[in-house]
């Protein structure tokens, strides 16, 4: 398994998808485009697919940010803040780990998303766990895989 890196996910293939990059040698973020095009509608939110999935060494997580010029430009915003993408979501039966940008259009006018442009970026974090943490359950997909 890879150490620590974006893969593009099988049904994406031949689609053209970039991995990301860091545009800058001191940026924190890995820039995350669009793999589609999605018109999204003031008040709408949209589940936009990367085509991407990520690597992750043990104790990391990577977190999912807007861009700061599509909210202070396109007045959007992440549905959920800060998107939380686990290292076991990688290769999970139900999605092969597909990142997905839970968007929201907040500003008054339509906003359209053209496929290949960056709308968020992701930041790899270490994390901490309590003592005794016994959690080993497998992850079998996102967005809710986990509620009883
Ligand atoms: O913006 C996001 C947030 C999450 N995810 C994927 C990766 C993450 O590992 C998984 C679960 O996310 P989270 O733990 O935030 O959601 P949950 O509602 O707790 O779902 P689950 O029960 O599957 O953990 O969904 C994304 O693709 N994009
Ligand atoms: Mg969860």
């Amino acid at each position: 398994m890879p150490t620590r890196s974006f893969a593009v996910i099988t049904q994406y293939q031949n689609r053209n998808i970039s991995l990301p990059k860091r545009h800058t040698k001191d940026s924190a973020g890995y820039d995350l485009a669009s793999a589609e095009m999605v018109t999204l509608n003031p008040g709408e939110i949209h589940l936009v697919p990367t085509g991407l999935k990520v690597y992750m060494p043990p104790g990391e997580v990577l977190l999912v940010i807007i861009r700061s010029s599509w909210a202070v430009k396109k007045r959007c915003v992440l549905a959920n803040q800060v998107g939380v993408i686990d290292r076991d979501y990688v290769d999970n039966p139900d999605n092969e780990g597909h990142i997905f940008i839970p968007i929201e259009n907040r500003g008054p006018e339509p906003v359209i998303i053209k496929a290949g442009e960056r709308i968020a970026q992701g930041i790899f974090v270490k994390f901490g766990v309590t003592d005794n943490d016994i959690s080993d359950a497998d992850r079998q997909g996102g967005f809710g895989s986990t509620t009883q």
